[in-house]
């Protein structure tokens, strides 16, 4: 009694001993927490990374096992070491739930296969490794064997209506995981695909992109084989004025050469020879070593200290031991890029209003700013009609000079290449009022400049002119000279902050992606002074 007594003292002593700082440590965890909320930037905020540098490697394979049981019967030993298990894949998996590269490593490994042991047991087959990336994910090729592609499309070629929607041909067939190739962390999910690879030989030639030549040595960068003839000589890698001797040298230089930007200084590689263009896809980019034999798949072969019963003396120890070791796994640097998927591009200068708008016809909720560049990065809506559905991007705002890399510079271009439709979203006030924008048809010019200039033919899809801020003063007299000024395409005027025009907008585009209506807006077609 007594003994509990002094407990609950003690316990009340010890309570009343920390009252304060039980309560400051309660405040304070709850103060932080809210400023961690403050501090955690909206999605939108943050900086996208949208290219990306991977080194992935394939785990090695397992080493076989020597091993001899010997018995009465055979006092020499019978072969009874197993094989080592294959090493893990590197998968690519394409998912809507990551939205840029931001969580990826520069890195990847896929795990080792176990080693073989006696009894004739197999070692484990190495955990493959599965790398999430975006829906919309194109993968350009720097170094190592091509993975697993089996159609390539590139997208300067793509018909704006095609877009891809698998990524095997008619020819060859997808090869999906088996239970043996694809074990360890793969999940075995039916809808998923799963792509083998590919070796050089039996890769489909690459066509030309308008970027970068094949075989164009950059001042910055590295030459690698020529892919199309197949052949793997002729390597050298340089990174500025300094050789590297090795890839490894080069890949150490690059990773660790700073920002994301650093990417831009273009590096020969072979583009877009695989994309990743609907959820669940799966392809792989480095495989897995075989693992080493066992002393059983090694029968007939010499091994050391005479053991063998069967001893062939044309074969060495070394080769023996050699063919015990697993094999390495292969090792590839990619370049990831992605490439927003949408039915319908904004397109604009900055704050043109194309958030606005996005927020007007869909339940979208970009964010909105009266300064340049408050959309960091492409947002996506979607346009809901009784029977259909539309995606719609806003993509950042472009200015003269974007292909250049100025602004927010060509970052976003290529999230253009994948719409079907375009819209053009126009400030019809730029130039009202003493403002230093430029009127409606300059930015329209302008605009269709730098798509050009980025990737010809970028502009050359189905198209109409949203001429936004219709309710500013003296708006009304620009959007006449707009259509004076514009042919051959539709122009919509609209108030995107009170959606008047919105419907009849919707309504055209509808009409753009359903392909009932393609209207294409030519350089030509505008009239300037
Ligand atoms: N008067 C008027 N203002 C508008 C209209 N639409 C948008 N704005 C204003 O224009 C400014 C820019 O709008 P945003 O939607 O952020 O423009 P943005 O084109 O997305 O801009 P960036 O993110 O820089 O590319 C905001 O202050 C909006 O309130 C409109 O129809 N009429």
């Amino acid at each position: 009694m007594f003994l509990r007594f002094g407990k609950i003292f003690s316990h009340l002593k010890s309570v009343e001993k920390y009252p304060r700082t039980t309560w400051y440590v309660q405040s304070c965890s709850s103060s932080d927490i809210s400023k961690e909320r403050t501090k955690l930037a909206p999605i939108q905020e943050r900086r996208m990374i949208d290219r990306f540098r991977l080194v992935a490697k394939g785990g090695d394979g397992g080493n076989g096992c020597e091993s001899f049981r010997r018995s009465r019967h055979a006092r020499r030993g019978v072969p009874d070491g197993g094989k080592g298990g294959r090493g893990g894949d590197v998968i690519l998996e394409s998912s809507r739930a990551v939205w840029d590269f931001s969580g990826l490593q520069h890195h990847v490994n896929a795990k080792r296969g176990g080693n073989g042991s006696s009894k004739n047991m197999i070692g484990s087959r190495g955990a493959d490794k599965i790398v999430q990336v975006p829906v919309g994910t194109a993968i350009h090729l720097v170094q190592g064997e091509l993975p697993s592609t089996v159609e390539i499309n590139l997208s300067s070629t793509l018909d704006p209506w095609d877009i891809p929607t698998s990524m095997h041909s008619e020819h060859e067939p997808i090869q999906h995981c088996s239970n043996n190739d694809c074990a360890g962390s793969v999940s075995e999910e039916p809808t998923n695909q799963c792509i083998q690879s590919k070796t050089n030989e039996q890769a489909p030639k690459l066509k030309n992109t308008n970027r970068i030549k094949q075989g164009q040595t950059k001042p910055y960068g590295v030459t690698i084989s020529k892919y199309n003839s197949g052949l793997e000589e002729e390597v050298s890698f340089v990174d500025g004025e300094n050789e590297c001797s090795s890839i490894e040298e080069f890949k150490t230089e690059t990773l660790t050469s700073g920002s994301e930007d650093e990417l831009d200084e273009e590096v020969e590689m072979q583009y877009d020879v695989a994309e990743l263009t609907e959820p669940g896809q799966r392809i792989i980019i480095a495989q897995g070593g075989e693992g080493g034999l066992g002393s059983v798949a090694l029968v007939g072969t010499t091994v050391s200290m005479g053991k063998n019963m069967n001893i062939d003396s044309e074969t060495s120890d070394d080769d023996v031991t050699s063919q015990r070791a697993g094999l390495p796994g292969s090792e590839i640097l990619l370049v990831l890029e992605l490439k927003s998927i949408a039915d319908v591009g904004l397109v604009g200068m900055p704050n043109a209003g194309k958030s606005t708008l996005l927020g007007a016809m869909s339940r979208a909720k970009p964010r909105v700013g009266d300064y340049a560049f408050t959309t960091l990065r492409p947002n996506l809506g979607n346009l809901t009609y009784d029977d259909f559905s539309v995606t719609v991007a806003d993509i950042p705002g472009l200015i003269t000079g974007a292909h250049e890399n100025r602004g927010l510079g060509h970052a976003f271009l290529r999230h253009i290449e994948r719409t079907k439709v375009l819209a053009y979203v126009l400030d019809l006030a730029a130039a009202l009022d003493g403002k230093k924008g430029l009127p409606p048809w300059k930015q329209l010019r302008d605009l269709i400049t730098e798509l050009e200039f980025y990737s010809e033919g970028l502009s050359n899809r189905p198209s109409l002119v949203v001429a936004n801020k219709i309710d500013e003063a003296g708006a009304e007299d620009v959007f006449k000279e707009l259509k004076q000024r514009v042919h051959g395409v539709q122009i919509f005027p609209v108030c995107a902050v009170l959606q008047e025009g919105v419907p009849e907008l919707k309504a055209a585009l509808k009409k753009l992606v359903g392909g009932e209506e393609s209207h294409k807006l030519k350089l030509d077609a505008i009239v300037i002074d």
